[in-house]
């Protein structure tokens, strides 16, 4: 499978690209000309388990996997989410790029689709809570279980906590996946865990493994199934921006929750108004381009098809819209996005760059990601896109000194704020990751503050609200120069938002923005804006 990471920043690009909703957010356009049928036979029977007209007809709407691959007893959505938790674990794959095919190839839809994706990114979500609850089930160490095992015991746990699966269905169908899966002796395993796991509501078992935690900090770490490190580093960020530390148990939760789809229509190539005339798309809370999809494929819509609008979250549409905003006097005809792919924001800036009158140069490194860019700016009229390229962006600076009127560096960063929307990720990132990326960070911005004109604004931007790869980047590389000042960067968000929102978008003292999940409903982009001055 083309699933496994390439990406040095281990990023989607902020906006959403390839992810999902979670619940129920899998029917295709195919399935929504099916609706009727889907409704009607795609109900899952009180074992969690598809039932309907289709079944007893004995029709093969469950799966169309070869019967050979098929595993007597084993139920379709439970299988698909094991071989998902098994490629993430086993090929470092992204659930979010191995569930959709693995549904589309296997011919699950609707109601299982749903139910094989809240299984899956739910327990790679948990894992961390799960891992400690199952710890205290088992006399040996986790990691002395096959990982298959595990995995299996994972999904158990998930449906037995955390969906509304009965307890007798959640066990016996998870044992029956395990004995196909894994043999008869782990089956027994499996059941008796399981059984253990049944017998305690979910808040006493959170009571009982956050008192093992070493220190209350801790402690929500593992209840909210987040590394300490990551829990740590957020609570840090909270407080470093002014923000009472207190909220990260909010903020943890809201990591823990899947993010609606969010849409953006494009300005001048998508009407916001028209996309929101269909009753499953409502205007979003804080930008004027931003739509919310209740269910569905956002694919079924043609204006997201051919471009005109995409699937983008709400923060990364209001960082591109305030680097369009910021005040700037003289020219404003070349635009760069430094760190294009996959091209979220580029199409964003393209579209309004279009309306400008302007140009915009998107550069990416990795040559498969400016591809990318390329299909994101389809719809954009050629006129406004100058170059879409593949080079370091280290070396732009250098190479075009002070010739662009506008840079965005939306930078590679560990994406610790955009948790919620790739379940595994708080998982393979360490600590030691923030050396390198804060490094690659220090480059871009210099290069960055190079290549914009004086005059010219500069926005950094990462999808990360860890401290290091925010502030502490920005001061040390503005610290060097005396040709950098900074924009009131709450001001320019202010003005882009909903009129109607203005008065009630909360920015916080400090001269930059970091937006939060918990509190914004958005990822938790960061956002300095910077005037190079002559
Ligand atoms: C956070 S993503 C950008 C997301 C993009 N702005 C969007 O909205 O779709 C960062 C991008 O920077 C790229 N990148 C990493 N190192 C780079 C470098 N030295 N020069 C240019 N791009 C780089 C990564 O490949 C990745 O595509």
């Amino acid at each position: 499978m083309s699933t496994r990471s390439d990406r040095p920043d281990g990023s989607d690009g902020h906006s959403g690209h390839g992810g999902h909703g979670g619940h129920g957010g899998h029917g295709g356009a195919q399935d929504r000309g099916r609706r009727r049928d889907a409704h009607h036979d795609e109900r899952r029977d009180p074992r969690g388990r598809q039932r309907g007209a289709a079944r007893a007809r004995g029709e093969q709407v469950r799966s169309n996997v070869a019967p050979s691959e098929r595993r007597k007893g084993t139920d379709p959505a439970r299988t698909a989410a094991f071989d998902v938790l098994r490629e993430v674990e086993g090929s470092d794959a992204y659930a979010n790029l191995v569930l959709p095919p693995l549904l589309r190839e296997r011919g699950i839809r609707g109601r299982d689709a749903g139910f094989a994706t809240e299984l899956a990114y739910g327990t790679l979500r948990l894992r961390g809570r799960y891992d400690a609850i199952l710890a205290r089930c088992l006399d040996r160490p986790l990691d002395r279980l096959d990982p298959p095992v595990l995995d299996a015991l994972r999904l158990g746990t998930h449906q037995l906590l955390a969906m509304r699966v009965p307890q007798h269905a959640a066990v016996s169908e998870t044992v029956g996946l395990a004995r196909a899966r894994t043999g008869a002796g782990s089956a027994q395993l499996v059941n008796a865990v399981l059984r253990r796991v049944a017998r305690t509501p979910l808040d006493d078992w959170l009571a009982q493994v956050g008192q093992d935690a070493p220190d209350p900090l801790a402690a929500l770490a593992t209840t909210q199934s987040h590394p300490v490190w990551i829990a740590r580093a957020l609570r840090d960020a909270l407080a470093g921006n002014g923000r009472d530390p207190g909220e990260l148990e909010a903020l943890l939760r809201a990591d823990n929750d899947a993010p609606r789809v969010t849409l953006v229509a494009r300005p001048g190539l998508a009407d916001p108004d028209d996309l929101a005339a269909d009753d499953r798309v409502h205007p979003a809370r804080w930008a004027p381009t931003a739509l919310l999809l209740d269910t569905g494929d956002p694919a079924a819509y043609g204006a997201v098809r051919d471009g005109r609008a995409g699937v983008q979250d709400e923060g990364s549409q209001l960082v591109a819209l305030a680097l369009a905003a910021a005040p700037l006097d003289g020219p404003d005809a070349r635009w760069l996005d430094l760190c294009a792919g996959p091209g979220g924001k580029a199409a964003l800036l393209g579209a309004l760059a279009a309306q400008r009158g302007a140009r915009l140069v998107a550069n990416e490194v990795q040559p498969h990601r400016t591809r990318l860019v390329e299909k994101a700016l389809a719809a954009v009229p050629a006129e406004a896109v100058e170059a879409v390229r593949t080079g370091d962006g280290r070396a732009v600076g250098q190479d075009e000194p002070g010739v662009y009127d506008r840079v965005l560096l939306d930078a590679p960063c560990t994406g610790l704020g955009a948790l919620r929307r790739r379940p595994e990720s708080r998982w393979r990132r360490t600590p030691a990751d923030l050396a390198t990326l804060t490094g690659l960070q220090r480059g871009l911005l210099a290069s960055a503050l190079d290549a914009v004109r004086p005059g010219g604004v500069v926005a950094y931007v990462t999808c990360s609200p860890h401290l290091a790869e925010t502030q502490v980047v920005v001061d040390d590389v503005v610290r060097r120069r005396d040709d950098v000042e900074r924009i009131d960067a709450p001001e320019v968000v202010r003005g882009v938002v909903r009129p109607e929102a203005r008065e009630a978008v909360d920015l916080g003292e400090r001269g930059d923005v970091q937006l939060w999940p918990h509190v914004h409903g958005t990822d938790a982009m960061h956002l300095t804006l910077l005037r190079r001055v002559s």
